[in-house]
């Protein structure tokens, strides 16, 4: 059997709560689905991401397949295991971390908190004591753990999350905003731990809006709108898939027929757009868009030509702009296939 979480047509349903008590059901629709139907697979030793725009229902999942919340319709399997029927053993090997959250008691210490989680987990008592201190040196806590967590800062808490998401040495883990709020040098350090966690077999899942860190991580991304997939692969392959645009823009020194005709005649041979005007200083400027990167060809052609480049920038698709072209495509009618 290959390790993975793998959900098959999961769908999450939340009662309304807009009725009033007194007013029948009956009459009303039902709600909306927050995941709606959703079948990944979360392999083993990689980190997966999953995407979408606010209310996507990446929450919901994330919450259904850390047992906390019951699918309305629909399976998962966590290594075979049944998330309803075996939730109690999915436990032990699942763990979340979800970012701006506080998974900590105030009143007890970094170790006290440490300690409690472990034997919630069943983490056996004689290798729970070196798994703290590991832990704590690992989020940079070594100095702070006999301190109680309610003197502790924002980010202090937060790493001290982190350290419980992985308490019970997770064969997965659930990251939902993992980075959120903490300084650069500690989210840099989390995402180096993650990578680590990811090249030791760990499946991990993760929900983040720094498409930075997910490029970074990720070998498999998954988009999801309104709880549907809407497309699936790797973040090169889904800034590929939307087929947006480089645009390379250049600045020459002086206005030349034979720099322009130059130009023009690139932008034909390719097909790319091209729009030309001019500079606050008067100085002729075009821009060129195309699938490819033209800005080599076009430098090559314009210097040869007798054009003088004062300036040339080129910028390239980004995933963000894959996601809200894939979530914009998936409100159309004949959306993105995954
Ligand atoms: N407890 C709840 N009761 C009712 N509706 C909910 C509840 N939690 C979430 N929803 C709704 O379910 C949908 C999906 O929400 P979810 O939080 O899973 O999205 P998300 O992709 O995590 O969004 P975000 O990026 O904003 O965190 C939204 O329409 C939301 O309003």
């Amino acid at each position: 059997m290959t390790r993975a979480i793998v959900t098959h047509d999961l769908v999450k349903v939340y009662p309304r709560r807009d009725r009033p008590w007194w007013r029948p059901a009956g009459k009303r629709p039902p709600a909306a689905p927050a995941v709606d139907g959703l079948s990944l697979t979360i392999p083993a030793g990689q980190v997966t991401g999953l995407l979408g725009l606010n209310g996507a229902g990446k929450t919901t999942t994330i919450r259904m397949l850390s047992t906390l919340l019951r699918p309305t319709t629909g399976s998962a399997t966590v290594d075979g295991l049944d998330l309803v029927r075996d939730a109690r053993e999915i436990r032990r090997r699942i763990n979340m971390i979800a970012g701006g959250e506080r998974m900590v008691y105030a009143r007890l210490t970094a170790r006290e908190n440490l300690w409690y989680f472990g034997q919630l987990y069943d983490v056996p008592r004689a290798r729970l004591t070196a798994r703290i201190d590991e832990l704590l040196a690992l989020v940079g806590l070594s100095h702070a753990a006999d301190q109680r967590v309610e003197q502790f800062s924002k980010g202090m808490r937060q790493r001290l999350s982190i350290a419980r998401g992985l308490i019970n040495e997770p064969s997965y883990l659930l990251l939902d905003e993992p980075t959120l709020g903490l300084d650069a040098p500690i989210a840099r350090d989390l995402r180096a731990v993650v990578a680590e966690l990811a090249r030791g077999g760990v499946g991990v899942l993760l929900t983040s809006h720094y498409l930075a860190e997910v490029e970074q991580l990720c070998a498999e991304v998954h988009v999801i709108a309104a709880g549907r997939l809407v497309a699936r692969g790797t973040p090169a392959e889904l800034t590929a898939l939307t087929e947006r645009q480089h645009t390379v823009e250049i600045t020459l020194a002086a206005a030349g027929a034979s720099a322009d005709q130059a130009v023009q005649a690139l932008a034909a041979r390719t097909g790319a757009q091209v729009t030309a005007d001019t500079d606050e200083q008067l100085r002729p400027r075009y821009v060129l868009r195309h699938r490819h990167d033209l800005a080599g060809d076009l430098a090559t052609t314009v210097v040869a030509a007798g054009g003088a480049i004062v300036r040339l920038e080129v910028t390239p698709p980004t995933l963000e702009d894959a996601i809200l072209a894939l979530a914009d495509g998936a409100r159309q009618p004949e959306a993105v296939a995954a």
